[in-house]
């Protein structure tokens, strides 16, 4: 009788479990103080479409995910999988670093099952609240058969994400979320619809498990403009960065007062990874500077922050520069 698909929902915190002060506080309110089993409890709807529990494994912004915090949920999630009676997984997150998250995920767990992380731009208590739809339709997601093995999900306003491609776009709208690509689908009404699948291996189909990852190498960003010095790339140096992601302005471009920086940089050992601030397009290797020379690397289409979990795995894996190229090619 009871087909309903086991779904659990993991909070983490963010705006989908903030509350504000009054209905009008849309964009200022307090975030990450909502518990995930009042979060769900106020989606009766749910209880319609699966059998959900919650499970609190953080109450924290987004803004605050470091390694060890993603090594744990990625570990939690990875052990949830495994389970018979768990068909899929919901991640409650705040926005400002979901893109960092589902890429991790996508990238590191070894299932088919679906995985959706979720959150809202708005607190449960404004007006035009997002979270408890997003909720709604991130548990449908998750319950899915359609969603088994098309990576980890970010379902956000109506529409399904790859954790790949997806990256928040506003500071305050709830329209936030773009991929590059659009979206591999849209979710409404109870009904979800696939259009495109990732062309990126991911989950079973990557070489890093987060069932054998327990610390990450130590990868920094370094944003760039016309005046930039050399001061922060340094700093991270001295602090045991294992890579340097140069967020380049257009193509990756380096100030001429940073080239020689950055091949001091690489001649300590530190991997440089050049990647756009632009937000969109492809770093062309040995375009804007000559890579194969001084042994530096480019990111593919990734923005610095993806690039920079991506160099993170990739770290655990290799050290040779021409190896983590192709990493960063490959996913
Ligand atoms: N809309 C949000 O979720 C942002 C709230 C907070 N900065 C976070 O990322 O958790």
């Amino acid at each position: 009788q009871d087909k309903k698909p086991n779904v659990v929902v993991i909070g983490t915190g963010g705006t989908i479990a903030g509350a504000g002060a009054s209905s009008v506080n849309t964009a200022a309110y307090q975030s990450a103080v909502v518990p995930v089993d009042k979060i769900i409890a106020a989606v009766p709807e749910i209880s319609k479409i699966a059998n959900v529990r919650g499970e609190q494994i953080f109450q924290i912004g987004s803004e605050s995910f470091n390694d060890e915090r993603l090594i744990k949920l990625g570990k939690r999630v990875s052990e949830l999988l495994k389970q018979s009676d768990v068909d899929g997984i919901v991640i409650t997150h705040g926005t400002d670093t979901i893109e960092e998250t589902a890429y991790f995920l996508n990238l590191v767990l070894k299932s088919e099952k679906p995985v959706v992380v979720v959150g809202s731009m708005r607190p449960g208590t404004a007006l035009g609240a997002d979270g408890a739809l997003n909720l709604y339709d991130a548990v449908l997601v998750a319950g899915s058969k359609e969603a088994a093995g098309k990576g980890t999900l970010v379902v956000m306003n109506d529409e399904i994400h790859s954790g790949r491609d997806v990256t928040k776009s506003n500071t305050f709208k709830v329209e936030t979320f773009r991929s590059p690509y659009g979206p591999l689908g849209y979710v409404v009404e109870n009904k979800l619809s696939f259009y495109r699948l990732p062309a990126r291996p991911h989950t079973t189909q990557t070489e890093f498990d987060i069932d054998k990852i327990s610390s990450l190498p130590r990868v920094d960003i370094v944003y760039n403009y016309g005046n930039v010095s050399r001061t922060a790339y340094d700093a991270f140096v001295a602090a045991g960065a294992k890579a340097i992601i140069h967020d380049g302005t257009g193509n990756g471009s380096v100030a001429e007062q940073i080239v020689p920086v950055l091949q001091e940089v690489r001649s300590k050992g530190v991997q440089v990874i050049r990647a756009s601030r632009t937000g969109s397009g492809v770093v062309i290797r040995n375009g804007e500077q000559p890579d194969d020379k001084y042994d530096w690397v480019v990111t593919d289409d990734q923005n610095a922050q993806k690039a920079r979990i991506l160099a993170e795995l990739a770290l655990t894996r290799t050290n040779d520069p021409k190896e983590l190229q192709k990493i960063m090619w490959k996913y």
